[in-house]
């Protein structure tokens, strides 16, 4: 593809996407597919420079507010935008992880005006001018944090100034890719050799037993591991939120909020293919999504429901039936941001607000369903105090003065009972775990358990 080309296609697909109205992985795949010239490579480029920019996205737009003459049109921003991003992308791929941004900007910079076209050289060298006259400890911090203002100061209050900083830091990098082997297929070790054989290579995850960790992109979908069910891909976060259900053999388990049903599978497999399985969703096409998954799993005990809602009447047939509920609750998603940084633009404060109602709403519907020491794990994609903490606890009080209400179930012997160390009890909730990409290496992810006495 032609420079050219690729700034067209770049600033094109960016018009769509900073309008923040549709996920930009949903964008982009309609880009792709109305532009069928554009070839693997060049979407791969194309979806690098746009996930890269979105990283940044405050950080671009602070230089582009610097330019000069400034943008007359929002067609105009947005090539300049594109010229920008690109550039960003090609230095970066060739720069050390550890290159400070606002060298990379610099350098972003002095390599655009080596390859702009004359019209654009008067705006690229205001930018220069006026950044190199400015040191970067004056740029804002939104330059450093590339959040929303409203998230920005929520996460800063919650974790305090250090760790936002390397939480930030950490959610600026794109996140490796992880697969969870599947249990009832084969061990770890032999999907590992199974993939090294596809010239794949993988490490071991810290923490869940069944992980494997790649790096870049690879395509794992053509592996015969993929095809034939023996690994899955899941962030080793989701895998160990599975892990402290517990689930066994024999049991009745619900995944409430089930969606494409990737930890149902995880689950599956912790029941090794016994007892049943309920994976419910309001949504029957995310559901939809799960068949192939369990075909190619071998997992024969799952029975799919789609509910009209988190209270719908079929569910007062396993009232007091079920031994572990996991509710991978709808959320904001904020813990995920290295994978979709687009959310974070996406999402607002009033849309956080309905998401807790919700969250309430599914977490008590949940509860009614466990029998006598069964056990309930509510769980996020969350980094929000005001979607994990603020419900968990407000949940876990609201029924503490009702007969035979939960407990709080310490997590400590589960990760013992795994063998997994390095996962440190909160002191405060040893119910709760907050995993967090900076710390964890994970996504950023919420769970609490509690048991129903006996
Ligand atoms: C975090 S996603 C689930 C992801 C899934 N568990 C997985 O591991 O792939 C949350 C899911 O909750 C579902 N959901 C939203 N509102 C719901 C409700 N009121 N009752 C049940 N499910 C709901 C959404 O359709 C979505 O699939």
């Amino acid at each position: 593809m032609s420079a050219l080309f690729l700034l067209t296609a770049t600033r094109e697909a960016l018009a769509a996407i900073w309008a923040f109205q549709q996920p930009a992985e949903a964008v982009l795949a309609q880009y792709f597919q109305e532009n069928r010239r554009l070839g693997s490579r060049d979407r791969a480029l194309l979806s690098d420079t746009v996930f890269g920019m979105l990283r940044r996205k405050r950080l671009l737009e602070f230089a582009l507010a610097q330019a000069q003459p400034p943008h007359t049109s929002t067609a105009q921003f947005h090539h300049r935008l594109a010229l920008l991003g690109l550039v960003w992308t090609a230095s970066a791929a060739s720069a050390p992880a550890s290159t400070h941004p606002a060298d990379a900007l610099h350098h972003t910079l002095a390599q655009a005006r080596q390859l702009a076209s004359a019209d654009d050289q008067p705006w690229l060298e205001s930018i220069a001018q006026a950044l190199a006259g400015l040191p970067c400890q004056q740029w804002p911090d939104s330059t450093r944090h590339n959040l929303p203002d409203w998230l920005a100061s929520r996460l800063q209050q919650q974790y305090g100034d250090a760790a936002f900083q390397e939480l930030t830091a950490a959610l600026q990098q794109p996140a490796p890719l992880d697969v969870r082997v599947n249990a009832l297929q084969g061990k770890r070790a032999v999907a590992q050799q199974q993939l090294l054989e596809h010239g794949l290579e993988s490490q071991p995850t810290p923490y869940s037993p069944w992980g494997l960790r790649l790096q870049g992109k690879p395509r794992l979908h053509q592996t015969p591991a993929f095809t034939e069910g023996l690994i899955e891909v899941q962030d080793e976060g989701s895998q160990l939120l599975c892990l402290l259900t517990d689930a066994r053999r024999n049991e009745t388990v619900v995944d409430f909020c089930a969606g494409a049903g990737g930890k149902t599978l995880a689950l599956g497999a912790m029941m090794r293919n016994t007892g049943r399985l309920y994976a419910l969703d309001i949504s029957a096409s995310r559901l939809q999504a799960l068949k192939p998954r369990l075909l190619r799993s071998g997992l024969n005990h799952v029975h799919s429901m789609a509910l009209s809602h988190e209270d719908d009447a079929r569910l007062q047939r396993l009232w007091g039936k079920v031994d572990r509920v996991l509710v991978d609750a709808p959320c904001s998603g904020m813990g995920t941001l290295r994978r979709h940084p687009d959310l974070a633009w996406r999402q607002t404060e009033a849309g956080l607000a309905a998401l807790q109602n919700t969250q309430q709403r599914v977490l008590a519907s949940a509860a009614r369903l466990l029998k006598p020491g069964g056990v309930l794990v509510y769980a996020t994609c969350s980094l929000l105090h005001a979607e994990n903490q603020a419900i968990a606890d407000g949940w876990e009080q609201a029924q503490r003065a009702q007969p035979g209400a939960f407990q709080p179930l310490p997590l400590e012997p589960i990760w013992h009972k795994h063998k997994i160390s390095g996962l440190l009890a909160n002191p405060t909730a040893p119910h709760q775990l907050q995993l967090l990409p900076h710390q964890h290496g994970t996504d950023g992810f919420f769970a609490a358990a509690w048991q129903k006495p006996a």
